[in-house]
Parts: structure tokens; sequence; C-alpha cells
């Protein structure tokens, strides 16, 4: 791939003609227990009457803090789990078939920020990285292409992880960049210096929807509004679950404005964006293509993530046939993941186990 043809300052996306499609009507009915679960591969929220009642069961449910879960995922006694962990084994237990599948290939490291390289937490501002998981995260790195995909934006995200060398898709994949200085990965692919913007027209619109949702939220105590310069998020977590449907309703009424925007799902947030066809999923198609794996076979693509967004680029995996997609969860979840692993500290241990397994491996071809 020509450097002409990788770097994109700014790049229009068609808008989908028609929003219907995107906003049915009638909108279809909430549904209780594993249905609702089901919904969780959903990312995107409707926004007819009712539905936003639908979502916030949903966020309930795919939020299990509830302690009876707990009480029985502790006392081993969650069947609905135990089957789950079948069929999403962990990467960690599974890690010999994972490295095997990447024998005489490239791999190619795509790692989900918030829920996967830092817990979660209560303030948003404060998601901070732990010093071991960016030694990981630096290590991975030297070794393999790698690029952190996240819904925050790329500066924010870029402040918490602080690696140069690293590929960064903010913004849910629409402010993509290669990294500051050429590595021996970039200076292969040609791909520095990439930056791909697929919604910059979006800009205006999103500061105006974010002003707008920072005054009108103003009334719900805990509630946080985030702009992720291309995106927004409405953040949940901190507000009384008595206020979330009211919170969804205000949201959704400042929404009815933004007929080209759209919600999406998160851990307890709603974020809002362009209703663009762009997601993490094309993020990492386009990443492939610009460190010219577009149609190989030679590569592994492996994607880590704990939120609905990643599935997008779960799914993009699985219609490939290529790749490993690792959902990062306590709880069983619909997933088009293969693997799980249940939390940020057992992330740091697949990426170091595949570091240590990379420099034993003599076989590999290098860069
Ligand atoms: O794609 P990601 O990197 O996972 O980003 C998705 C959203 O992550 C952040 O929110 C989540 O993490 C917060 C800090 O732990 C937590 O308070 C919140 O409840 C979670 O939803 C981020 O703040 C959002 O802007 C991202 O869209």
């Amino acid at each position: 791939m020509t450097k002409q043809s990788v770097v994109v300052p700014e790049v229009t996306v068609a808008m989908p003609p028609n929003t219907a499609a995107l906003f049915p009507y009638p909108p279809p009915r909430a549904m209780p227990g594993v249905a609702v679960r089901k919904k969780y591969l959903q990312a995107q929220v409707d926004l007819g009457s009712g539905l936003i009642n639908g979502w916030v069961e949903s966020m309930r449910a795919s939020s299990p803090t509830h302690a009876k879960a707990a009480a029985a995922l502790a006392a081993g006694v969650d069947d609905e789990h135990t089957a789950w962990m079948v069929k999403h084994p962990s990467a960690l237990s599974k890690f010999d078939q994972i490295v095997a599948a990447s024998k005489g290939k490239r791999i190619v490291m795509f790692l989900d920020y918030d829920g996967t390289l830092s817990p979660i937490v209560d303030d948003p501002d404060a998601a901070f990285m732990s010093d071991a998981m960016r030694l990981a995260s630096r290590s991975v790195a030297k070794q393999f292409p790698t690029a952190i995909v996240s819904g925050r934006c790329r500066d924010k995200v870029f402040h918490f992880v602080k690696l140069a060398e690293l590929y960064y898709a903010g913004s849910h994949g629409m402010d993509i960049k290669g990294p500051a200085k050429a590595s021996r990965h970039t200076k292969a692919a040609k791909a520095k210096g990439v930056l791909f913007q697929p919604a910059s027209e979006f800009i205006p619109m999103i500061e105006r929807v974010n002003e707008s949702l920072v005054e009108k939220t103003k009334c719900i105590p805990g509630s946080k509004v985030e702009n992720n310069k291309f995106c927004v998020s409405v953040h949940f977590r901190c507000v009384d679950e008595k206020s979330w449907s009211t919170l969804a309703d205000i949201v959704k009424a400042v929404l009815k404005d933004y007929p080209k925007l759209k919600l999406t799902q998160g851990r307890k947030v709603l974020e809002i964006r362009p209703t663009i066809k762009w997601d993490k999923g094309k993020a990492l198609e386009f990443l492939l293509e610009s460190l010219g794996f577009s149609d190989c076979s030679n590569v592994l693509p492996v994607y880590i993530g704990d939120d609905r967004t990643d599935e997008d680029a779960f799914k993009v995996l699985r219609k490939r046939d290529q790749g490993t997609g690792i959902l990062v969860s306590k709880h069983s979840k619909e997933t088009n993941a293969s693997y799980s692993l249940q939390e940020p500290a057992e992330v740091m241990e697949f990426l170091l186990r595949v570091v240590e397994w990379d420099r034993l491996s003599k076989s590999r071809p290098r860069w």
C-alpha cells in the first residue's frame, strides 16, 4: 500500500440514505431476562418510545453487579456461566491453542482501553493504566504492530497510555493515527503517519450536542457528559438507578434534533455518534490494510475488548475467519469473541505470555 493511499487527512463517509432503517418504528418491545442479555450484542440503541426503558433494563442485565450473580459465581454454582466458559474458554488456559494458530503468521495486536487495559472506575477521568500494564503494552508493541482502539478521544487515550510507538484509533475508530516515530513495523508497512478521520464534518455538530447535553443533564446528580471529539459519552455509573430512565429520556429528547446522530450503548454509558457506517470493526480492517495485510492469510489479528462496541471488531474477525477475539468479562455475555479473560490483570498476563512465547519462538519470521 502506498503512502498516498493510506494518509487520508479528511475523508467523508457517505451517510446512510435512509435513517428510518436505523430508528425503526414501531420499535420492538423491551425483553426481560435472557432475551435482554442477548440484546447485549446489539450496541445501537433504538430511540423509539419505550425502548429507552428497554435499554435501561439491558444496561442492568449487562452490568451484573448484583450480589446474587456474584455469589453464585464465587460459589461455582452458576451453570450458565460454566456453559459459557465452555463456549468462550479462558485465553490463558487455551494459550497454546491460540499461539499454535499464529504459526507462520504475523500477530497484530488490537487492544481496547477501558475495562481491558485499565479497570473500570467511577470517574472516567481517573481510569489510569498501571505502570506494569504500560510496560506489558510496550513489550507487545516491540514485537508486534499494536493498536489501541477506544471509544475515548484519541488525545485522551494517548494521555492515559503514553506510548508513542502504538497506533491509536480513538472515538470508536473515527480518529486513527500511526506511531509518532517510524518503528520497524511502520517502516515495513509504510504506515507511519496514518491519519483517518471519516467523521470530521460532524465535529461542530458533536460540539453542539455536547453543550446541550451538559446543560440538560445538570439536574441529574452523578451524571457526566464526556466530549470524545467525534462522539459524546453520557455516563450513568454514578447516577442513582432510579434516575436512569429520566437521564435516558433527556438524552433521547436532545437526540431528536439530530437525525444524523445515533446512540450506542456501553458499560453504564450511552454514546452519541454519527450515523456513518464506521466502527471498531472497520477501524481494525483499516489498520490491517494500512499495515499491508488487507488480503493476507499470513496475519493473525488478536483483538481484546470488554464492551459491546468491541463486538463490531469480533464480528469482523469471525467474518474473515481470521484472528482471535477475546472478550474481557467475568460474566457470561452473548459475544462474537472466541475466548475470554476475566479482567485487566489477566489481559496483562496474556500479553506478557505472548511476548515471552514470541521471544522463545525461534521459527517465527521477524519483521
Ligand atoms: O472503547 P473503550 O476504551 O472501552 O471506551 C469506552 C468508554 O470508556 C469509558 O467509560 C467506561 O470506563 C469508565 C472508567 O472506568 C467508566 O466510569 C464508565 O462507566 C465506562 O463506560 C469512557 O469514559 C467513555 O468515554 C468511553 O466511550
